[in-house]
């Protein structure tokens, strides 16, 4: 699934850095969501790429997807069972949208679009405005689609944070997977050092993968990553990834904690973190929308990994956190992609994120 990431060849002390690699999942074969290669992973070998058993992992996911998303997707749908384009479509689709945890802003936009569009393209078939619908919404979810690059900086020091069970855990262990599968060696720290179970089940999915992890019962989680960067440093890993506590963004000294676990990490390697990502369940809906919003603010977020896609009524709240990244980077911010998505507690159940996929498995 990470078929792009170039395992690391001995090379003498004076050789330039290896060259950045893409943690992502490669583009389908025949599905609806071709996306480019990123120049990031141009020069991965071009046959790791043409294998067909990734193309066939990828297509039985967008069909994962499609059924998760069933439910979002199934109310919006149903607008477009009748004949005619008139008010009523409109006003039953941007109920449909708000039931779906779009939320006001973002309906607006997709509305707008939508009437823009039908306008241009002179449509006259409900069919073929669902079909329009699906390209604003891959338009407006584009800038959450970016790979995870991994190997630009060595080691590659991925904070992970979230509200309390959102699935951070669950994903490092997949993304651990993915990655040690690829190639990479990978470091975890349990920056949990409360709660015993969260450091017990980072350690069963450091076991799992054969990677190492640092860990430590009681003490200052601050000090766990600042141990385990070095550490990774010093073992020559590709990739240090911590685990945090869960904690809700209205606990003040916890997110204060992980300002000071942000600054320690920055102590240990000055360029680091080079991630900062927040794992939400997409489940919560709007919920989701302000979550991501605290976090940032406390720690400047870098990406996101939206979880527990499946079954949710919800997964409009993707287009939700689209149209706040929008202003986020038209007010000079970064972006905030969507690194991951989850559908699903099986390690196939997280892949990258596809803009144009993610629309047509909701509204088909
Ligand atoms: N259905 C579904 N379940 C998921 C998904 N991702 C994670 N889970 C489940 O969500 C539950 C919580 O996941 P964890 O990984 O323990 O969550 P966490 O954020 O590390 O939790 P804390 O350490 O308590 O903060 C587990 O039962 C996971 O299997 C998903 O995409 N879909």
């Amino acid at each position: 699934m990470f078929s792009f990431f170039r395992k690391k060849s001995p090379a003498p002390a004076d050789a330039p850095q290896q060259p950045a690699v893409a943690a992502q999942a490669p583009a389908p074969a025949a599905s609806p969501a071709a996306t480019p290669l990123p120049s990031s992973v141009l020069s991965a070998p071009a046959n790791v790429a043409a294998t067909p058993k990734p193309q066939m992992e990828r297509a039985s996911w967008f069909s994962r997807l499609k059924q998760g998303l069933a439910r979002t997707g199934s109310g919006i749908a149903q607008v477009f069972t009748g004949t005619r384009i008139d008010d009523a479509l409109y006003e039953e689709l941007e109920t449909a949208l708000l039931m779906a945890d779009t939320g006001v802003k973002a309906t607006e936009h997709l509305l707008r679009d939508l009437k823009q569009r039908v306008k241009d393209t002179k449509a006259t078939d409900p069919a073929q405005v669902k079909a329009l619908l699906i390209e604003g919404v891959a338009e407006l979810l584009a800038p959450l689609e970016r790979p995870l690059v991994v190997g630009e900086f060595v080691p590659t020091v991925i904070m992970v944070v979230g509200v309390n069970g959102a699935g951070k855990t669950t994903s490092i262990g997949k993304l651990t997977r993915h990655l040690a599968e690829s190639g990479a060696k990978v470091l975890l720290a349990a920056a949990d050092t409360f709660r015993a179970a969260a450091r017990e089940q980072l350690s069963v999915w450091a076991g799992r993968n054969q990677v190492e992890i640092v860990s430590q019962e009681g003490g200052d989680p601050a000090a766990v990553t600042f141990d385990a960067v070095n550490a990774g440093r010093a073992r020559g890993c590709d990739v240090v990834i911590a685990d945090t506590a869960g904690r809700l963004p209205t606990q003040l000294h916890l997110m204060e904690e992980l300002k000071k676990i942000r600054r320690v990490i920055n102590k240990a390697d000055a360029t680091a973190p080079h991630q900062v990502l927040l794992v939400v369940d997409g489940n919560t809906g709007q919920n989701a929308l302000a979550q991501v919003k605290s976090f940032d603010d406390a720690l400047t977020l870098t990406g996101l990994i939206v979880t527990k896609l499946d079954g949710t009524a919800k997964g409009g709240v993707l287009a939700a956190i689209a149209l706040w990244v929008r202003e986020r980077q038209a007010a000079g911010g970064g972006p905030v992609p969507v690194y991951f998505i989850g559908v699903g507690e099986q390690l196939e159940d997280l892949q990258t994120f596809s803009a144009r996929e993610f629309a047509s498995a909701l509204l088909s």
